[in-house]
């Protein structure tokens, strides 16, 4: 099922939250919404599962207008499901009976899935690692395991559309990384299209077909990941989904010429014109190495060991610059450096494997 947002704005009394959202989300596809907070992630959220209304514009599903124009189709109505943040079980029930309740409790529902609610919900349960834990009560479940609940019974009734705010934000840094596969293993099983909002830029890249950064109310860019990393369109961009070093300078034909410094010109591609327009360059850490002769000249601030590679804070006079390199030549705080820029693709496996002290 498509969906169709054209031209939303959402206004809490003095607040704009959103300020024009042109969107559409493609059947089977995986958006990730990220922005910083206040950004209107919920609020964008919550107006496709129908719990706000637009102040301006039109949302469509499947082709059928659900809200604007007069018209205000309530969630339940939306062949939706949704997953928060925090899991939301119900206490009293088995985690059998909380993936058969929308089954036999929602209106909307495919008759077969509803005659054989006991199959389905063995079948959902098996999906997610859950088979054996049918009988259990939300309290006798770990974190991991109740949102895996709360997943299974979203997806149950087999809706168009997941809605995720924030799903796994409550869960621990390795808890997270497994559900993360989990969530995606079931996103390639289902064809389900998912909206997930997440402040989580890792887990957009890892997961997302289409990356959307908010700001303000407004999409700031939408792209595939790789897109999104290798050629942000605005600064706040670039800064946002990973790190990335805006190093002033001056474009000259085509070139970059860090710190304004003549004799050195950067042959960077693809750069908008937004970091053109105001004299800036954006690199990311890996794209920027240690050399002799023309470069920018440094300092070591920071060194950061990592296992598989370096971290580095470079000042360069009152800026400072990111850097990564392998574990080769490791530097030490105070040692004298010269930056230079690496002509590799950004973020490619070969930026990683090339990555060395030269
Ligand atoms: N019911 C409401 N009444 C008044 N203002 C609201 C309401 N809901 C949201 N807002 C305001 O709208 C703006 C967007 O809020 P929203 O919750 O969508 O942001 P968010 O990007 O999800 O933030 P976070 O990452 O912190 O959850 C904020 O300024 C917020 O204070």
């Amino acid at each position: 099922m498509k969906t169709e947002l054209t031209g939303i704005r959402k206004t809490f009394g003095e607040t704009d939250a959103l300020k024009g959202i042109d969107l559409e989300i493609g059947e089977g596809e995986f958006v990730a919404i990220v922005g910083p907070s206040g950004c209107g992630k919920t609020t964008l959220l919550r107006l496709i599962a129908g719990f706000e209304t637009p102040s301006a514009g039109e949302i469509r599903m499947g082709g059928r207008t659900v809200a604007g124009a007069g018209i205000a189709v309530p969630p339940e109505k939306r062949d939706l499901g949704m997953v928060f943040q925090s899991f939301a079980l119900w206490p009293h029930m088995t985690v059998s009976e909380q993936v058969a309740f929308p089954l036999r409790h929602h209106r909307f529902i495919d008759p077969a899935l509803k005659h054989d609610a006991t199959g389905r919900v063995r079948q959902m349960l098996s999906m997610v690692g859950l088979a054996q834990y049918g009988s259990r009560m939300p309290s006798e479940l770990s974190g991991g395991q109740k949102q895996r609940v709360a997943i299974t019974r979203a997806l149950a009734p087999n809706p168009s559309l997941l809605l995720m705010d924030e799903p796994l934000s409550s869960l621990d840094a390795r808890l997270r990384l497994e559900l993360r596969n989990e969530i995606q293993t079931i996103h390639r099983q289902t064809g389900t299209s998912i909206v997930y909002v997440t402040h989580d830029q890792d887990e957009a890249l890892a997961m997302a077909d289409r990356i959307v950064v908010m700001n303000g109310g407004r999409i700031e860019q939408a792209g595939p990941p790789e897109e999104i990393y290798s050629r942000p369109e605005t600064p706040f961009v670039a800064t946002f989904i990973g790190k990335a070093n805006l190093i002033p300078g001056e474009w000259r034909d085509g070139r970059f010429h860090p710190f304004g410094s003549p004799e050195i010109a950067w042959a960077v591609p693809d750069v908008a014109p937004a970091f053109r327009d105001t004299g800036l360059c954006p690199l990311r850490p890996e794209q920027l190495a240690f050399g002799t002769g023309e470069g920018i000249r440094g300092t070591v601030r920071n060194v950061l060991y990592q296992g598989r590679e370096i971290h580095y804070t470079i000042d360069v006079g009152q800026q400072t610059v990111d850097l990564v390199t392998g574990l080769a030549g490791r530097l030490s705080a105070g040692d004298p450096v010269v930056l230079q820029y690496r002509t590799i693709p950004v973020g490619s496996s070969q930026a990683m494997n090339e990555m060395e002290y030269r």
